[in-house]
């Protein structure tokens, strides 16, 4: 059993000054009984914490680490470029070079804008989709999570559903007014909202794969719908792959479901683990930003030299990836691990989309966010407890998503595939 003495002694510094002791809630450990993990390093798909004890790590830093931690490529290049300077607060050719990167891997983003976080890229993309239709009103989906700007928190997944919490206060109740929101995967309800409210919807933003209330992939048909009907309507479709980008496949759900947005946001991998957000997509829309067009977009650190090489030296590694090892390695887990709770007894379902996967204590389908709320919580932070105390450092809510790097082995996997059974028996 692992001492977790020093990270404990370092979280009671912390908590005095900063609330939860953390720089975003989703690192406290809510609701799974124990102190977080101070952490002192990572090195491929390990970290190592700061009373000595190592993980397999499945969470990676959230998301961006697919090529896992310090990889040396990206180290070198950052080591290269950090001589030259940190920040210009004007152009570099480096941020030509990342958008060029990204439009070779997502072609439907024919012009971009590069900001520094998801939250930026969603709330940036949601201001252009009203700013290019004369609109209000968006749509997003109950149990997805675009980040924390005033639009996007309703009923929103990710840290909101760990804490039970669907909105926040400080958010002018006239801004969540033009925020509608209906269930995932429900053609019906989005028909009929669109029935009632049509003209006046600028945009619908959506996960289409869901990472943000467990892992729920988008339905073909519920896509396609969102994608008809925006067109129909005149309103944007903005597909929010900050989380899914590179990540199911590297051409993102956009490849994977060969359906087209008129926006895209990106975040998390696109980074390589430094601070990168992008919003874009079509010219016609796109070109309404500032100094082109008048929606206003601006940042000092936007474009920063070297959160742009760290994210161009993981792509263009992402190119020669074979995705199929990663899904492989992930089939094998879910195939022994979903037997294994079979043999237990447990209602327990896993999947995986590329190198997302995530997992629910039940047996009934999961398609939308009350499915997950009707799932074994307790069983989640039970399973939890046990993992973390045995070498896995996994996802610490039922409404997030794991993930998988290029650098776990199969001797990795099999270690998993034992903790997830001797933690069954347990239950
Ligand atoms: C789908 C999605 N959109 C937006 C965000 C917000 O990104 P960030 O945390 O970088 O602001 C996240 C994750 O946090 C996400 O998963
Ligand atoms: N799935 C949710 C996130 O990735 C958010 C991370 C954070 O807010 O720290």
């Amino acid at each position: 059993m692992k001492n977790f003495e020093k990270s404990i002694a370092a979280y009671k510094e912390a908590v005095r000054y900063m609330p939860g002791g953390v720089n975003s809630p989703v690192r406290a450990f809510s609701n799974v009984e124990m102190d977080p993990i101070f952490i002192e390093r990572g090195k491929n798909q390990y970290l190592y914490d700061i009373d000595g004890n190592s993980y397999v790590d499945y969470v990676l830093s959230w998301g961006p680490l697919i090529l896992g931690h310090a990889d040396d490529t990206v180290i070198s290049a950052l080591k290269e470029t950090i001589d030259r300077g940190t920040s210009f607060g004007a152009p570099t050719l480096v941020e030509t070079k990342l958008a060029q990167t990204i439009q070779s891997i997502v072609p439907s983003m024919e012009m971009m804008r590069m900001v520094s976080s998801g939250t930026e890229a969603t709330m940036s993309a949601v201001r252009l989709a009203r700013g290019y239709t004369g609109r209000d009103k968006i749509v997003k989906f109950i149990g997805n999570y675009h980040g924390h700007s005033d639009s996007l928190i309703v009923d929103a997944g990710s840290g909101l559903a760990t804490l039970d919490i669907n909105t926040s206060p400080g958010v002018p109740k006239s801004i969540t007014y033009e925020t509608l929101t209906v269930p995932y995967n429900d053609v019906e309800a989005i028909q009929r909202l669109f029935e009632n409210f049509g003209d006046e919807i600028a945009g619908v933003i959506v996960e289409p794969i869901a990472g943000n209330m467990g892992l729920i992939p988008g339905k073909k048909e519920f896509l396609q719908k969102l994608r008809e009907l925006t067109t129909q309507h005149g309103s944007v479709l903005i597909f929010d792959e900050v989380m899914s980008g590179f990540r199911c496949d590297l051409h993102g759900a956009q490849g994977l479901y060969g359906i087209t947005p008129d926006l895209t946001t990106l975040g998390k991998v696109v980074g390589g683990g430094l601070p990168v957000g992008v919003f874009g997509g079509k010219r016609e829309i796109m070109k309404n930003i500032t100094p082109e067009g008048s929606v206003y977009h601006a940042g000092t650190l936007s474009g920063n030299p070297l959160a742009m090489t760290a994210g161009i030296t993981t792509l263009t590694q992402l190119k020669e990836e074979d995705y199929s090892n990663i899904s492989r390695k992930l089939d094998y887990l879910s195939e022994k691990v979903q037997a294994s709770a079979n043999r237990n007894g447990i209602p327990f379902t896993i999947r995986h989309v590329g190198s997302m996967w995530g997992y629910f204590f039940t047996d009934g389908t999961v398609e939308n966010f009350d499915d997950v709320q009707a799932t074994n919580k307790d069983n989640f932070y039970k399973f939890f407890n046990y993992a973390i105390r045995n070498g896995l450092y996994i996802a610490s809510s039922p409404f997030e998503t794991s993930f998988l790097s290029t650098k776990h082995t199969d001797d990795d996997i099999e270690k998993t595939i034992q903790v997830f059974s001797d933690a069954f028996k347990t239950m």
